[in-house]
């Protein structure tokens, strides 16, 4: 079976979910007192999709300010982009349409972009109807997903949307993402930076 390695940033405002949308991903597990990003940090999972593994090497970007100048080592070469914001800051969401205009200057050409309103357990104190950020979603042909770290909503399917719009490999794997043949199963790794 082809393996394919999928570089993968997270993007967003600091606080609205980007560590903890990784730790369910990844370790299936949530932890209410995840202490913010320092630079990124870096995991790894593969998954099977159709006739291929995808390997998601997963960048979690830092979402402090101080960190911002920083963004552009991460999303560079990535095969996609997750720009998460909280369903309960407005705030966030503008910050997200701050991030798809930067990947529209600067980022790959080919990016898929994932938007992942993120808390939507929290959906008594919701400031984002889902319905605008749908329709903005739609309007950048962007994935859009509700999703909650904490009540493990809508995670993995994040991942699988975005390798169903990872285009096929040709007969070489000339495509975005490495492929190449698998040997032996990959195996999970994880560690930080910065
Ligand atoms: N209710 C709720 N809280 C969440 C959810 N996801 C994350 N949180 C909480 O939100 C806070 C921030 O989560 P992080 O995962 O550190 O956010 P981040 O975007 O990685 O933040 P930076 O690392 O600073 O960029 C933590 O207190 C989490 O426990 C969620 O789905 N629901």
């Amino acid at each position: 079976m082809a393996l394919r390695e999928l570089k993968v940033c997270l993007l967003g405002e600091t606080g609205v979910g980007k560590s903890s949308i990784v730790w369910r991903f990844v370790e299936d597990s949530f932890d209410p007192n995840i202490n913010p990003t320092i630079g990124a940090s870096f995991m790894t999972k593969t998954v099977q999709y159709q006739n291929e593994l995808h390997k998601f090497l997963i960048w979690d970007t830092a979402g402090q300010e101080r960190f911002r100048a920083l963004a552009p080592m991460y999303y560079r070469g990535s095969a996609a982009a997750i720009i998460v914001y909280d369903i309960t800051k407005e705030d966030s969401f503008q910050t997200l349409k701050n991030w798809v205009k930067e990947l529209r200057q600067h980022g790959p050409p080919n990016i898929v972009v994932a938007i992942a309103g993120n808390k939507c357990d929290l959906s008594d104190a919701r400031e984002v109807p889902e319905k605008d950020a749908k329709d903005y979603a739609d309007s950048i042909h962007a994935i859009f997903v509700e999703t909650s770290a904490k009540n493990a909503i809508n995670i993995n399917e994040v991942f699988i949307e975005i390798s169903k719009r990872i285009p096929v490999a040709d007969a070489a794997g000339a495509s975005p993402g490495k492929a190449f043949k698998l040997g032996r199963q990959a195996s999970e790794s994880r560690r930080t930076c910065c």
